[in-house]
């Protein structure tokens, strides 16, 4: 029987993370699964990383018969319809399923979204590859680069080669904490399907609808991209007929809430490296707020940042990446305003130069479990510029890592990107 948008299969999401962000974007997901039942499975999987967790005295899911004994967070999650740990006080959607088993979590799922702190998606990957829907797509919401010895990929990219599906971005100006309260905010979601999937018209029914079909080649001229305009590695399955497309306009109902709207593009590099990079620049914005200096030191560093954001994204990606992206969207400049103004990288590095204490000290002090991604950016970044003898021309990103070493002190930032002054960066 045909569903109402014309299909006769309707799309199951998983969100791949339960962290602060995760949840935040299950909760969203799961409003608008509710609200197009003919597009989407209702029910969304959630994979909780799971652990042992104690409800405190202040919650009001707090159980005097229970009292502090921890208990399974996908049983607290399930029950209670609340993460206690990493969204506390945000009632979630009932029709969210907290799932402890990451290969369960993602059977049969046709929309993957990941979201999770970048150092563990390598793991997580490695746990599902050839276990899931083999036309599956995903979004990325993970805020990172991967650097390895080969040189510097997206996670949108490296995860889609791994997993052989297509995988889009998504990032922008968005403060988990603010999102779950349904606060106003807006987003980019960076999707550049591949030429398969690119309609809107049924096209005739596929012989083989569901999870089992056979892997099929894409015709060579239908062979993917990736975001420096290079064959992906990843033989995409199309799409089959029987589920509505996913494009998007699909992406686009499945993210938007009326206090979180989502502007679509295709430019994924400049999405990605938007978020990844500004977290080193929100580190550089802690410090000097840290230190005292106030707005005028805060806002040369994010000028000096969204520079160097910009020159790293158009010398290691190309010109398919656009500068529009790092000044005009939200991934870009207002992701870095907002994450410069109170985002945890910044907030942590503030702190640890007010405590005169290092920046992995106050993350485990400070976040209960939650992770930045700042430090091990700056970090991994240096090494990849470093190789290249390519420091001095990211003094900013350079200056970071060193601080965050603790090779140089934030009173040597002024000199450090000084040479920014006299041969001054242009992104035009
Ligand atoms: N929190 C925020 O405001 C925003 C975060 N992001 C990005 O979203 C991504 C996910 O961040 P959050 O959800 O905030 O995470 P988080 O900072 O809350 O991290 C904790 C998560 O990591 C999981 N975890 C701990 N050890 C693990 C392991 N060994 N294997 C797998 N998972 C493990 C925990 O269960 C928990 O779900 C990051 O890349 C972040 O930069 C993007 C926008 C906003
Ligand atoms: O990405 C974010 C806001 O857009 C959150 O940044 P933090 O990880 O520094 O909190």
């Amino acid at each position: 029987m045909a569903l109402l948008g014309g299909h006769e299969k309707k799309h199951k999401v998983t969100i791949v993370g339960s962290g602060n962000w995760g949840s935040t974007i299950a909760k969203i997901i799961a409003e608008n699964t509710r609200a197009n039942k003919e597009l989407f499975e209702e029910e969304v999987q959630m994979w909780v990383y799971e652990e042992d967790v104690s409800i405190p005295k202040t919650s009001p899911h707090y159980d005097e018969a229970v009292g502090d004994a921890p208990q399974k967070l996908t049983h607290i999650i399930n029950k209670y319809h609340e993460n206690v740990k990493y969204l506390p006080g945000i009632a979630l959607p009932s029709n969210i399923v907290a799932n402890p088993s990451l290969v369960d979590a993602v059977q049969d799922s046709t929309i993957l979204i990941f979201n999770l702190p970048h150092q563990f998606i390598r793991n997580v990957c490695d746990q599902i590859r050839g276990k899931i829907v083999p036309f599956a797509r995903g979004i990325s919401c993970i805020k990172g680069v991967n650097v390895s010895d080969e040189g510097v990929s997206l996670f949108s990219e490296w995860i889609g080669d791994g997993l052989n599906i297509y995988v889009g971005a998504l990032s922008g100006a968005n403060i988990a904490s603010e999102i779950a309260a349904e606060k106003w905010s807006e987003t980019t979601i960076a999707y550049d399907p591949p030429p398969m999937d690119n309609s809107r018209a049924p096209t005739p029914r596929s012989q083989s609808p569901n999870v089992t079909m056979t892997v099929t080649e894409p015709p060579a001229d239908m062979q993917h991209r990736d975001a420096r305009g290079r064959k992906s590695k990843a033989k995409l399955t199309p799409v089959p007929a029987e589920y509505p497309p996913l494009d998007h306009e699909c992406f686009r109902t499945l993210f938007h809430r009326p206090y979180f709207h989502v502007q679509m593009v295709s430019d994924v590099a400049g999405v990605s490296l938007g978020g990844a990079l500004k977290n080193i620049v929100a580190l550089a914005a802690g410090f000097v707020d840290g230190r005292g200096w106030g707005d005028n030191a805060k806002a040369a560093v994010m000028r000096i940042g969204l520079m160097e954001m910009v020159k790293f994204g158009k010398e290691f990606f190309g010109e398919t990446v656009r500068t529009g992206t790092f000044t005009e969207s939200s991934a870009g400049v207002a992701d870095l305003i907002t994450s410069c103004s109170g985002g945890r990288n910044f907030r942590c590095a503030k702190k640890a130069v007010e405590k005169g204490i290092t920046v992995d000290e106050v993350e485990k002090q400070d976040l209960n479990g939650q992770k930045l991604q700042g430090t091990s950016t700056a970090f991994e970044v240096n090494s990849f510029l470093k190789a290249r003898g390519l420091e001095m021309d990211y003094p900013l990103f350079t200056a970071v890592n060193s601080i965050l070493l603790g090779k140089a002190s934030v009173d040597d930032i002024p000199n450090l990107v000084s040479e920014t002054e006299k041969k001054p960066l242009s992104i035009l």
